[in-house]
């Protein structure tokens, strides 16, 4: 099972790499990475489970964190109540952001990384609506836009794929400001 000694942490050089497509359908061998990723966020989000490990709940994870340069995300975000069906569940193999809108939003909280293991202050802008092109493992496309959280986490993964990570979006000189076309999550109106 995957913990956090098997995620890498920033300054290693696989963070910043452009990960490589994966050709599909998926061999054994990525078939079994993506569902240890996904085994990993269902684990990291179990108190039980977490608490024993030392796990931080997570909500996503890419598979260079794991130093496998590969296009691969796997993405949990529970339901908002205990027991709901997850808000998104999945497995995005070579994800494409066709396109996005202007307005851009912010966690209030600003990111954190399951790769970082600091506090980087400020909000991280992110598109607030995407279209993403996105495969499953048996190679079958989908196109599906996103919007709130979800689209969040996914842009916030999706970066990983592109040796990207939260902080590089944040406004080095005023981190807490907000543009006219920036807005809070949950507070777009
Ligand atoms: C960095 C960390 C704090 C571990 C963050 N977790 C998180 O947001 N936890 C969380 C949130 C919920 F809404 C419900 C829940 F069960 C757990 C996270 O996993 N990520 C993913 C990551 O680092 N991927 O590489 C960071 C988030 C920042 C914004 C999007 C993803
Ligand atoms: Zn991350």
């Amino acid at each position: 099972m995957i913990t956090m000694k098997d995620i890498i942490l920033e300054g290693h050089p696989t963070l910043r790499k452009k990960a490589d497509k994966v050709d599909l359908p998926a061999s054994p061998e990525v078939r079994q990475l993506a569902k240890d990723m996904q085994e990993f966020l269902v684990n990291s989000q179990d108190e039980k489970i977490a608490e024993k490990y030392g796990l931080r709940a997570g909500v996503g994870i890419a598979a260079p964190q794991l130093n496998e340069s590969l296009a691969m995300t796997a993405v949990l975000i529970p339901g908002f109540e205990e027991g709901d069906e997850p808000e998104l569940e999945g497995i995005f193999v070579n994800p494409r952001i066709l396109s996005h809108s202007v307005e851009e939003v912010c966690l209030r909280e600003g990111e954190g990384c399951l790769s970082v293991d600091r506090d980087v202050p400020g909000y991280v802008p992110r598109s607030a609506r995407i279209k993403v092109r996105y495969y499953d493992l048996d190679g079958n496309e989908y196109v599906k836009r996103f919007k709130g959280y979800p689209a969040i986490v996914l842009q916030h993964e999706i970066d990983h794929l592109n040796g990207i990570l939260f902080y590089d979006h944040i406004n080095e000189k005023e981190p807490w400001s907000l543009d006219d076309h920036q807005y809070l999550l949950g507070e777009e109106d």
